[in-house]
């Protein structure tokens, strides 16, 4: 894999000696494009993630990622198909091929939902969150967290089926905390590669003895379960106004009111964002609660708008 790559001409490119369509762009950040291109064998549609890599340690991250693309092959995990580095006039890309997920983001279903002045009913709730469980559940059981888990980090396929994506940020669950440079060290490092609004609350101010573990990845998912419930971060409005979401976290989350979702929904958000990680409960156990509430009477679980 990677090995094989040329221009060939205006809007179509190879990879691994396989030919692709340039179809259009998908999304831009600070340091990489998303371009939609169409296999010219197979007609199907992928997304082409290329990351501008500025130095030997940005390349090292690249290959991170891809690495633990490569770890897993769970139907809730977002697969490679091929991957390269390219380097042309002394820049270096890294080039990582999935398959295009055509619904896009939760966070874009999120919106949509917000403009239409809609909401999500909670089954649909249930059976993403499940599916987020599901894989999140595979990573943890490796011995790895995400830590960069969002809305915008998950896809929707044209059934629903979410699958994380994203792995830039992944690395072992358990790190081992010795001393206040360690300690500066990771705080640090989670500044950077964790999303501030999702960041879990002893990220922000790592002890200088401590454990970090997956259960980061439980206060992530606490709030993606918020976005879905109220089309909004539970700190989105704190970070918008310029206000300190490291202070925020450390009060308990309150769910607005009236909430017409059932109350099992709403204890099992309460449970997730919990400030002290050693009160937070492991994925396992999320995934048993989910399997549950889906399992309950319909009506008593469905969000009617
Ligand atoms: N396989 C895919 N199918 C469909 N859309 C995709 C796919 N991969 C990426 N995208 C789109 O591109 C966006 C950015 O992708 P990704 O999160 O991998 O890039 P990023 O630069 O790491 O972004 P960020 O740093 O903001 O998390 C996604 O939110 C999604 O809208």
């Amino acid at each position: 894999m990677g090995q094989t790559l040329c221009i060939c001409s205006r809007g179509s490119l190879t990879i691994d000696n396989k030919r692709y369509y340039f179809i259009q762009k998908l999304d831009e950040g600070g340091f990489s494009y998303v371009d939609l291109l169409e296999g010219v064998q197979d007609g199907r549609f992928y997304a082409l993630k290329r990351i501008l890599c500025h130095d030997r340690e940005a390349r090292q991250e690249a290959q991170t990622e891809v690495e633990m693309h490569q770890l897993f092959s769970h139907p809730n995990i977002l697969s490679l198909t091929a991957h390269t580095f390219v380097d042309r006039s002394g820049k270096s890309e890294a080039w990582l091929l999935l398959p295009y997920i055509s619904k896009g983001s939760l966070w874009s279903v999120l919106e949509k939902l917000r403009d239409k002045g809609s909401s999500m009913p909670e089954r649909r709730i249930l059976h993403i969150l499940h599916g987020i469980c599901s894989g999140l559940k595979t990573i943890h059981e490796r011995g790895y967290a995400h830590r960069d888990l969002k809305p915008t980090n998950v896809l929707l396929d044209e059934d629903d089926r979410p699958l994380l994506m994203d792995l830039g940020s992944m690395n072992k669950a358990r790190i081992e905390v010795r001393g206040s440079r360690e300690a500066m060290t990771v705080q640090d490092w989670a500044a950077q590669r964790c999303t501030i609004s999702y960041r879990a609350p002893e990220l922000f101010n790592v002890e200088s003895h401590c454990i970090i573990d997956a259960r980061t990845d439980i206060w992530s998912l606490g709030c993606v379960v918020y976005s879905m419930m109220f089309l909004e971060g539970p700190f989105d409005v704190v970070f918008q106004k310029g206000d300190s979401v490291a202070l925020a976290v450390q009060n308990s989350v309150v769910i607005p009111q009236p909430c017409s979702y059932s109350e099992g929904l709403q204890s099992l958000l309460s449970s997730m964002m919990v400030s002290n990680p050693q009160e937070r409960p492991a994925v396992g156990w999320v995934l048993d609660q989910v399997q549950d509430l889906r399992t309950r009477s319909p009506n008593t679980h469905t969000h009617m708008v």
